[in-house]
């Protein structure tokens, strides 16, 4: 636990960390390391690393707000929550505001996000945000778990639970369109936000036979990002050629921005499982599976 802890500090107090996550991660791949634990570290790390929550300034903003540039704290004596029990290993990150952010955002707010490992190898985060405003003021916030998960090679990965929704497509100004692809594979530059999806998505590595479940609650969009080529040589900290290894799919809230009174509190959470590609794809959505008879 002091370890995941220690762990946790140095990363988020390392600069450029996407870059070095992508590192760790490739050489971790070519040494063929697959033991669960070191993957867990690896996901764990890149899940940290983009985890955002947008408590926007009221001057310049910096993209998806501050909280994510900020230095969190350990809380070295974390409540104890009934969910976790069977997850001894967790760590709890908090943020609150500070007289210098209130100079740019005018809200008092606890952030609370818990980090914990399942026995089996699963990674999972639950966050909290409190209003603490003493003044009856309500804010307004968005929220995503920049995840970047790794694959073999994007051009053979397809996601499911995302085909038929609707989505804003932010490299067309966020403009609304609904999927028409049977199935969500990639040839090219994507940042879409799918709106109000299923609470299970599955990202299948076809190459690697593997597949990354991710499950949410309190999060009903979905981002899915891959920079591309051209993009990619334009982002200083993103390698030229990661874009391949890499899909970015987020538990988010995007559409409609949540919104806390004082005393109010938000809880979201998600979760990332690996499992063979043997994996059944109508696992993903119950509802369907019965409609389906
Ligand atoms: O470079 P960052 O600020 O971390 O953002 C990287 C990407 O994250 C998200 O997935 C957004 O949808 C993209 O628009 C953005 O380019």
């Amino acid at each position: 636990m002091n370890q995941l802890g220690e762990i946790v500090r140095k990363i988020i107090v390392k600069p450029n960390l996407r870059y070095i996550c992508m590192e760790v991660k490739s050489l971790l791949g070519r040494m063929h390391m697959v033991k669960s634990s070191f993957l867990l570290v690896v996901r764990l790390l890149l899940d940290l690393l983009g985890l955002f929550v947008e408590l926007k300034s009221t001057g310049s903003l910096e993209q998806y707000g501050f909280a994510r540039n900020r230095i969190w704290s350990i809380d070295l004596d974390p409540p104890p929550s009934p969910s976790d029990i069977s997850h001894k290993a967790y760590v709890d990150l908090i943020l609150t505001h500070s007289e210098e952010d209130m100079k740019i955002w005018p809200h008092r707010y606890d952030c609370r996000l818990r980090v914990a490992l399942g026995p089996t190898g699963d990674l999972m985060l639950t966050s909290r945000i409190r209003n603490t405003n003493t003044d009856g003021k309500s804010f307004t916030f968005r929220f995503a778990y920049q995840t970047y998960f790794f694959v073999t090679d994007i051009s053979e990965v397809r996601v499911e639970g995302l085909e038929t929704l609707d989505y804003l497509d932010n490299l067309k100004n966020g403009e609304r369109f609904t999927e028409q692809e049977d199935a969500i594979t990639f040839e090219s530059e994507v940042d879409k936000v799918y709106l109000s999806t299923p609470t299970k998505i599955a990202i299948l590595d076809h190459e690697r036979k593997r597949t990354f479940e991710l499950r949410k609650d309190g999060l009903p969009d979905a981002v899915v990002w891959n920079p591309w080529d051209k993009k990619a040589k334009s982002m200083a900290d993103f390698g030229d050629n990661e874009y391949m290894h890499m899909l970015c799919v987020e538990a988010a809230c995007v559409e409609e921005p949540i919104t806390l009174k004082p005393g109010e509190e938000w809880k979201g959470r998600q979760e990332i499982s690996a499992v063979p590609s043997s994996y059944c794809s109508e696992q993903l959505d119950p509802l369907r599976l019965l409609l389906r008879g």
